[in-house]
């Protein structure tokens, strides 16, 4: 399934020496991040963290555990927000299994999923989920940064912005296509996230994004490469400048598939960014509660306005 592309994404090494801010390479980094975002939606991050491969097993090893917990400890409710804390057994998409973990860069919050999943306690898996994220964190603030930059909007707007900025970890399994009963490969059909920003890695690969010329590429899984992605939050505050990117996994193993994400969620109301409007971009959103678009998202109503729920939302 899928197609032969590969690397025709843009690919930026965010981890090397020379990416600083100010620097030649971070400017450079700033527009191929912007075009990145305008044409696909999305790029490939190369982000080789000295011991990132280390946390990144140990991340992958917690999540496993905690996806071979019951049924009925999986279920348990984590979280008040918005966010879908835990699915599978979707009909449409049998392998998918997914689990939510709000704010994972707070040790408490850690603490509090991990002791309702395992009512004992387990501060491994607290160590390695919160290690992670904040690793993570880390790129995906640089990332923020790039593109305001990129756009020439000023610091203190990102450093406003930002503050409002939360977090969810989430980590997805799909098992293995029972092939001798003619079960399907397909993981997630093609669809683009409401987040802000989605950054996901695979343990192994299948994921795929769609091109501005209509063509799927593959995104190869390691541990130091990382899909950054626009999502229809950073879509309304870019006034549609940026582009929502389209994707879609496959399982073409015959193990059991696991990847993860790292969303960002906006915890105000924003509009888009005053100096993104002008006469060539007219308004194009009304102000934008982010949670309240998590509560529309899954309901029949929004379903019915696929692929154009954004628009049905807050669109003008
Ligand atoms: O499993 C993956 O690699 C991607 C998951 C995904 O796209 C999603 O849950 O929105
Ligand atoms: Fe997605």
């Amino acid at each position: 399934m899928g197609c032969e592309t590969k690397w025709e994404l843009a690919v930026i090494d965010m981890s090397s020496e020379e990416m600083k801010a100010g620097s030649e390479a971070w400017i450079s980094g700033c527009k191929t991040v912007r075009k990145a975002f305008e044409d696909e939606g999305g790029f490939v991050a190369l982000y080789d963290k000295p011991g990132g491969e280390q946390l990144g097993d140990s991340f992958y090893s917690s999540m496993k555990q905690l996806f071979e917990l019951p049924l009925e400890s999986k279920q348990r409710e984590t979280t008040d927000k918005p966010i879908i804390p835990y699915a599978r057994g979707h009909p449409d998409i049998p392998l998918y299994e997914t689990l939510a973990i709000y704010n994972p860069i707070s040790k408490q919050h850690c603490e509090h999923y991990a002791n309702v999943m395992w009512p004992q306690g387990n501060p491994t898996f607290c160590e390695n989920v919160n290690s992670y994220a904040k690793q993570l964190v880390e790129l995906d603030n640089m990332v923020k940064r790039m593109l305001f930059e990129s756009f020439g909007v000023e610091k203190n707007k990102y450093e406003e912005l930002m503050e409002s900025m939360e977090y969810v970890v989430r980590g997805y399994k799909y098992r293995a296509p029972e092939r001798e009963k003619g079960e399907g490969n397909l993981g997630l059909p093609p669809h683009s996230d409401p987040s802000f920003i989605t950054i996901l890695n695979q343990k192994i690969d299948g994921l795929e994004v769609r091109l501005k010329n209509g063509e799927w590429a593959h995104v190869s899984a390691s541990h130091n490469l990382f899909f950054v992605m626009c999502g229809h939050a950073m879509k309304v505050w870019s006034n549609d400048r940026l582009r929502a990117c389209h994707h879609r996994v496959f399982v073409n193993s015959k193990v059991d598939r696991y990847s993860m994400g790292l969303m960002t969620y906006i915890n105000k109301v924003i509009e888009p960014e005053e100096t993104l409007v002008d006469e060539e971009h007219p308004l194009r959103f009304k102000p934008f509660d982010h949670y309240g678009y998590l509560r529309y998202f899954h309901t029949p109503e929004a379903i019915a306005k696929l692929p154009r729920r954004i628009y049905a939302y807050c669109g003008i």
